[in-house]
């Protein structure tokens, strides 16, 4: 069983994996926490985001109109999307070009929550991720987006809302970012997170989530807090208390 996820699924004959859910806002840190978090315990990493945002891509490749929701519904017919699962080995694909860089590009954020609104893509993209979900071979999976907790993965052994600030978040970002204002970034980081909140609720924890405010944590700190939480739900730890 390779850990490549792709359109067309192999099936896992081996034990379900422990899935951990993670959702939070733009830039609280799911995609990094998750990505070493899953590192650190052997699991598999699954960037949800990603595929919303290859599908962005492919509809600006091929100059869809991204506000017209039958136009990008139709790019589903053929979206030859691929991403590595691995945490060592990750990278996303568009018809086997690697646009693992190029799905991040201001052009593509700019349009993905377009993409993302529209029902009928959402339905294809959870029901893709359940597949890529039940296809690891690891032990555990880690998922994360902003639907994870509530909607693909709503019986996860263990469900996380990622938080911090928004100014801790602006910041974050604004530092990882060369080429944009400080005020410019935390604008779209706003703008999208609105957009972006009235389809899924991820700034509130849902029933039985557990919060986890990075606000004041490091981020060895925070992966450090995940890895806890995901020792406890593997019955190998007691509660923290702190
Ligand atoms: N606790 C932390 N302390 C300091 N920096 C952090 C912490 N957590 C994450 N970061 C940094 O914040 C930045 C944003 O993190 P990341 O890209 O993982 O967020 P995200 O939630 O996946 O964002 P998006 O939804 O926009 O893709 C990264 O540079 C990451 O290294
Ligand atoms: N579960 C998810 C994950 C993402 N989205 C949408 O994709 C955009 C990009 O996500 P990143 O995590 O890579 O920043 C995000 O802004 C959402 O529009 C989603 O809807 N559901």
């Amino acid at each position: 069983m390779s850990n490549t996820a792709v359109n067309n699924i192999a099936v896992n004959d081996t034990a379900s994996p422990l899935v951990v859910a993670i959702d939070g806002p733009a830039g609280s840190g799911k995609s990094s926490v998750s990505r070493a978090t899953a590192t650190s315990l052997g699991f598999d990493y699954l960037d949800t985001g990603a595929a919303y945002r290859a599908l962005a891509f492919a509809c600006l490749a091929r100059s869809i109109d991204t506000s017209s929701p039958d136009a990008v519904i139709a790019q589903l017919v053929d979206f030859d999307y691929e991403i590595g699962i691995d945490p060592a080995d990750y990278f996303v694909s568009v018809g086997g070009e690697d646009v693992t860089d190029a799905i991040r590009e201001p052009r593509v954020t700019a349009v993905v929550s377009a993409v993302a609104r529209v029902p009928e893509v959402r339905a294809y993209l959870v029901a893709l991720f359940r597949q890529i979900i039940a296809a690891s071979a690891k032990s555990g999976i880690i998922v994360e987006g902003r639907d994870i907790t509530t909607v693909v993965a709503p019986d996860a052994k263990l469900r996380i809302l990622l938080t911090a600030s928004e100014e801790a978040r602006m910041g974050r970002r604004s530092a990882e970012i060369s080429g944009e204002s400080a005020e410019t970034t935390a604008k779209q980081l706003a703008s999208r997170d609105a957009a972006d909140s009235r389809v899924v609720d991820f700034m509130n924890a849902a029933d039985g989530v557990i919060t986890v405010d990075s606000t004041d944590l490091d981020f060895d700190q925070t992966v450090a807090a995940v890895v806890d939480l995901v020792r406890v739900a593997e019955g190998r730890a007691e509660i923290p208390t702190n």
